[in-house]
């Protein structure tokens, strides 16, 4: 777990953006993976625009994600998010962060597959619900017993995630390195 040299990791950010060509990097996994926070850091060390398309469903309600889903329900939160992620993905040069659900959506799996490289930031049950358990925004795991919903949500998600462009393990190191194992990962899968 040797921490490369700047000058390195500089180089591999650089070469990934020109194998990119402007196409969106969309990140896809369960809550609790690190799609929002990694999402940032790689956005900043790639010079590119970070966008999470649950802050843009916030943004667009005027609502957290807790109020969308206690007012207005969850199935009109996830046609929020297929309108919200079809808007961004006209955008080039973009890191975009998705919510857990949003691969899952037929429509919404189609479209970045065809507009963007997906990248499945994948964790094991324990680091998931380790993180998820420190905050209390997520609506789906407001059950009485979260941990099976989590188990329940893993077992019916990670087939349709198991499609994503590039699938890069979320270690249970810091942020910066989860960052650098997903930029080498994506340009094993582009240079391939
Ligand atoms: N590699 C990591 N090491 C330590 N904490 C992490 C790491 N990745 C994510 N986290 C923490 O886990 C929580 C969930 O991360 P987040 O980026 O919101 O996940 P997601 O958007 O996939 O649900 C946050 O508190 C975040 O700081
Ligand atoms: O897995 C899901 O269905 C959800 C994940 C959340 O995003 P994160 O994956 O960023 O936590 C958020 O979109 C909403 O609470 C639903
Ligand atoms: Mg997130």
């Amino acid at each position: 777990m040797n921490r490369p040299d700047p000058a390195i990791r500089q180089a591999r950010a650089e070469e990934l953006v020109q194998l990119l060509g402007g196409r969106p990097l969309v990140l896809i996994g369960m809550m609790g993976a690190g799609k929002t926070t990694v999402g940032r850091r790689l956005a900043s060390r790639l010079g590119r625009n970070f966008l999470d398309s649950d802050e843009e469903i916030e943004r667009a309600a005027q609502m957290t994600i807790p109020e969308i889903f206690a007012q207005r329900g969850e199935p009109e939160f996830r046609a929020g998010e297929t309108r919200v992620i079809a808007r961004v993905l006209k955008n080039e040069n973009i890191v975009l962060a998705t919510g857990g659900g949003a691969f899952v959506n037929a429509e919404t799996r189609a479209l970045i597959k065809a507009e963007a490289v997906s990248v499945w930031i994948k964790a094991d049950f324990e680091l998931l619900f380790a993180r998820v358990s420190r905050r209390s925004n997520r609506p789906l795991l407001k059950t009485e017993n979260p941990r099976a919903t989590l188990q329940k949500l893993i077992e019916d998600r990670y087939p349709i995630y198991a499609e994503a462009d590039v699938t890069v393990i979320s270690r249970d190191v810091p942020q910066e390195m989860v960052a650098s194992d997903l930029i080498d990962a994506v340009l094993d899968q582009l240079k391939r």
